[in-house]
């Protein structure tokens, strides 16, 4: 790849006020851990540290010059008021614009966003693009796959994907936009085809001070300088005031409203599917999910008018929808059908998805329903009493235990989702700190005609205590108790 003069990128970024020295750059790294030769390692002022504490590390790595907002003591410099702004459009520039020849489609909402990305990729794939996807699970282009270790990764390494995409040969690249990316830039400076809005709820007020600011920060991803066009669930207040002031052509849908530019009716959610009638300017069409619970109509819907809004052949997209068998730890079905038990592993980490999932998965028992719930660790601890309240609310069972608890005591947070399933006062809750313990008293408790579901980490393939990280996959260790008690009994 040609490289880039620095004082170009310094005309590129917004805010440079000073250059000092030349280099030619070749990419960018925001962490001086990944930096390659021939990179601008970008240091931004942080919460914990300055980037520039570590500009020795991104030296010896080979990193030919630093943006940042001083001088750096041994590289040539770029100084920016806002380094972070800059991440974006110094990226881009450096990979050669890469969202420009793509369809990039941005999913954005508190819940769903995975799960629409998933439905995109199935939909374009079908109706004949080349495709990549950018998730909290994974980064998926054509012909490589790795694992992602953000919901949206930080710009340098967004833009990198991109083009890494653009040069395995796709076409079209559905990627899952947080509130944390949009708020630190992540996405500046990424051109999207479509963006799409799932819905607004209670989450991450931790990071946001109100759900104002959140919703603030999440309509940044529909402004005109960033895509084509929207499409937008009505269902919720929040997405109706998104609609409402949007500058963009935008589709509206909703799973009830027929006055949405999409609508749905005759929704049914089964133990192996989901069907419903999608009402679209060009006619009925007749969607059949293969993923599990009606919340998964929102999401097929919000892909739908993303596609609607962009020319893509419905009938295909259909098609593709029902290819997806699952989406990775989310109500992912682990039991083998043999015990009778329906045993499944959801991301459920707010009490929006508690109230959308629960009753459908009491609707899918002839027996009871059990939760194996916990909360994580340095996240909204707003959140822990309500996660405990809402689960005794559906469930017959709820067993409460830990998941990451990051940095803080695992007592306090268990405690506070104990005290609200106690408080609901209606399911019998018991208390199991180990993890492993925890699934093997749930399937002690499972009868034939009852529904397990372990609930608040999806696909994560690792919980973190302090700074003791351990490989432990919910799916793969129910599964292994499921088995276990099978061979026992
Ligand atoms: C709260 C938050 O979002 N923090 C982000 C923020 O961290 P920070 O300001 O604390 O950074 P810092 O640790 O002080 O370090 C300052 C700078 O030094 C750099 N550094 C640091 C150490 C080192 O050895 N070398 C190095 O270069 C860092 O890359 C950083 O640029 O800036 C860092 C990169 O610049 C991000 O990696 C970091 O994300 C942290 C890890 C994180 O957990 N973010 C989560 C909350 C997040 O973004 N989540 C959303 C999904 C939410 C959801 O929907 O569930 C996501 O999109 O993933
Ligand atoms: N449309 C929806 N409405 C309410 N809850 C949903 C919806 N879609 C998914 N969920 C719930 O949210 C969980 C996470 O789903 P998904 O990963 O698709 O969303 P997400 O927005 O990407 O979440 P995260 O950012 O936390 O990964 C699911 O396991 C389910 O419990």
């Amino acid at each position: 790849m040609g490289g880039h003069d620095l004082a170009d990128i310094a005309d590129a970024v917004p805010s440079a006020s000073a250059v000092y020295g030349d280099a030619v750059v070749t990419g960018v790294s925001d962490d001086s851990r990944t930096v390659e030769p021939g990179d601008l390692y970008l240091a931004f002022p942080g919460r914990h540290a300055h980037g520039l504490d570590f500009e020795l590390e991104a030296l010896a790595r080979g990193a030919v010059a630093i943006l940042s907002d001083r001088p750096a003591v041994s590289l040539p410099s770029v100084v920016v008021t806002n380094p972070r702004s800059c991440a974006g459009p110094a990226s881009a520039l450096v990979h050669r614009h890469p969202s420009k020849g793509l369809r990039v489609y941005g999913t954005t909402g508190t819940n769903g966003k995975t799960s629409t990305t998933y439905l995109l990729g199935a939909a374009l794939s079908a109706a004949g693009e080349t495709v990549g996807t950018i998730t909290g699970i994974s980064i998926a282009g054509p012909r490589t796959t790795r694992p992602a270790a953000r919901t949206t990764p930080e710009a340098a390494v967004l833009q990198q994907s991109l083009a890494a995409m653009r040069d395995e040969g796709a076409t079209s690249v559905a990627l899952e936009v947080s509130s944390h990316g949009l708020d630190q830039g992540r996405v500046d400076a990424t051109h999207f085809a479509a963006v799409g809005f799932t819905n607004l709820t209670r989450d991450h007020l931790d990071y946001h001070r109100s759900m104002d600011e959140y919703f603030a920060v999440k309509s940044r991803l529909f402004e005109s300088h960033r895509t084509e066009v929207a499409a937008i669930g009505i269902d919720g207040d929040y997405g109706r005031r998104l609609a409402s002031s949007v500058g963009v052509p935008c589709w509206t849908w909703s799973a009830s409203d027929p006055g949405a530019d999409i609508h749905a009716d005759r929704i049914r959610s089964g133990p192996t599917g989901t069907s419903f009638t999608a009402h679209t300017p060009d006619g009925p069409l007749d969607v059949r999910l293969r993923l599990l619970g009606p919340h998964q109509v929102d999401n097929a819907l919000t892909a739908l008018a993303m596609l609607a809004a962009t020319g893509v052949e419905l009938d295909a997209a259909v098609a593709g929808f029902e290819q997806l068998t699952h989406v990775p730890g989310r109500l992912e079905r682990v039991d083998d059908g043999r015990s009778g038990v329906v045993a499944l592993v959801d991301y459920m980490h707010n009490t929006d998805g508690q109230h959308r999932l629960l009753p459908y998965l009491r609707s899918l028992s002839t027996g009871k329903l059990i939760v194996v719930i916990g909360a994580t660790g340095d996240r909204d601890i707003g959140k822990r009493f309500p996660l405990g309240a809402t689960a005794a609310e559906y469930a017959d069972i709820v067993i409460v235990t830990d998941e990451s608890p990051f940095s803080e005591d695992a007592d306090t947070i268990r405690d506070a989702v104990v005290d609200g399933a106690v408080a609901a006062g209606s399911a019998t809750v018991l208390v199991e700190p180990d993890r492993r313990d925890a699934f093997e008293l749930a399937v002690e408790h499972a009868r034939h005609g009852d529904v397990l579901v372990v609930a608040g980490r999806g696909c994560d393939d690792h919980v973190v205590h302090g700074n003791r990280s351990a490989p432990f996959d919910d799916r793969v260790e129910l599964r292994a108790v499921l088995e276990n008690s099978a061979s026992t009994s």
